[in-house]
């Protein structure tokens, strides 16, 4: 399998304090990396990165075997573990905030027949996540786990080839994190994605990822903390493979207890 991405010697320094150093990673196309390691040891600084949100001090990231672009783009969707869904839109408006942004950036909004156009593709993603019958509700009225497959949905709506999932279901209850599991394997195989997941849950990492990454430290200075920057010190590939779905078996479960 080719290659999507590739981080070669990345390193993140924040004046003399070392958060990620030497991190050489190849990612395939199609992969399900779960990233895990202590807390503070640099795995949502490793995302930033690789979203485009922070440059780091030192190596190269390849997309696709040309250097990444310096800025966030469509290419890469990004889920944080806090709804990042906004309040005062309902479910289709914060569909097409996004879609807005990024088609028209000067209006911010789209007429005619491409307000049409994307009004049905929030649509349809809406039913790919399971809340296509909340379309006019707001995030105040959603459960946890509804306001998270909406923020699943923004992210998908702009067709990134990687997602990034930043503890995506940490703040949810176990019943609905399951839910949630099943959503995001079958996104990623419907969607043909390439996700990169932190996760703290361990049994998460291994149960949803095709490749378990753990980012720690390999040496330290008991007396400057900061000297000595995290990297990938384990890295297991999985042999999990996804089945194909039966025709049909489309079905998402959706959480209304509204209760997370
Ligand atoms: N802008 C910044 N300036 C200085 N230090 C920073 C900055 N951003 C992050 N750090 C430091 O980088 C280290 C790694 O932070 P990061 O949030 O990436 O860790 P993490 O592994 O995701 O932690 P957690 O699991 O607790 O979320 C921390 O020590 C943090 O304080």
């Amino acid at each position: 399998m080719s290659n999507l991405l590739s981080l070669q010697n990345i390193w993140v320094e924040y004046g003399d304090k070392v958060v990620l150093e030497r991190v050489n990673l190849d990612i395939a196309t199609g992969s399900f990396v779960s990233i895990v390691g202590p807390s503070g040891a640099g795995k949502s600084t490793l995302l930033r990165v690789i979203l485009g949100q922070e440059a780091p001090t030192r190596g190269q990231i390849w997309l696709d075997g040309a250097p990444l672009p310096p800025e966030c783009g469509p290419d890469r969707g990004v889920v944080f573990q806090r709804y990042s869904v906004f309040p005062h839109l309902t479910v289709l408006g914060n569909m097409l905030f996004g879609l807005e942004c990024a088609q028209s950036p000067f209006l911010s909004r789209l007429l005619g027949a491409h307000r049409r156009t994307a009004i049905a593709e929030a649509e349809a993603m809406l039913d790919a996540v399971g809340l296509g019958d909340s379309r006019d509700i707001y995030p105040a009225q959603m459960s946890g786990g509804m306001q998270q497959r909406l923020a699943i949905a923004q992210a998908l709506i702009k067709r990134p080839r990687i997602l990034l999932l930043d503890e995506p279901f940490g703040a949810l209850d176990p019943g609905i994190r399951a839910d949630m599991h099943g959503l995001i394997t079958r996104l990623w195989r419907d969607y043909a994605l390439t996700i990169i997941m932190v996760t703290h849950d361990i049994k998460e990492a291994f149960s949803l990822g095709t490749r378990v990454l753990t980012i720690d430290k390999r040496r330290r200075d008991p007396h400057a903390p900061h000297r000595y920057g995290a990297t990938a010190v384990y890295d297991l590939e999985l042999s999990r493979k996804i089945q194909p779905v039966a025709d049909g078996d489309k079905s998402i479960t959706v959480d209304v207890s509204g209760n997370n």
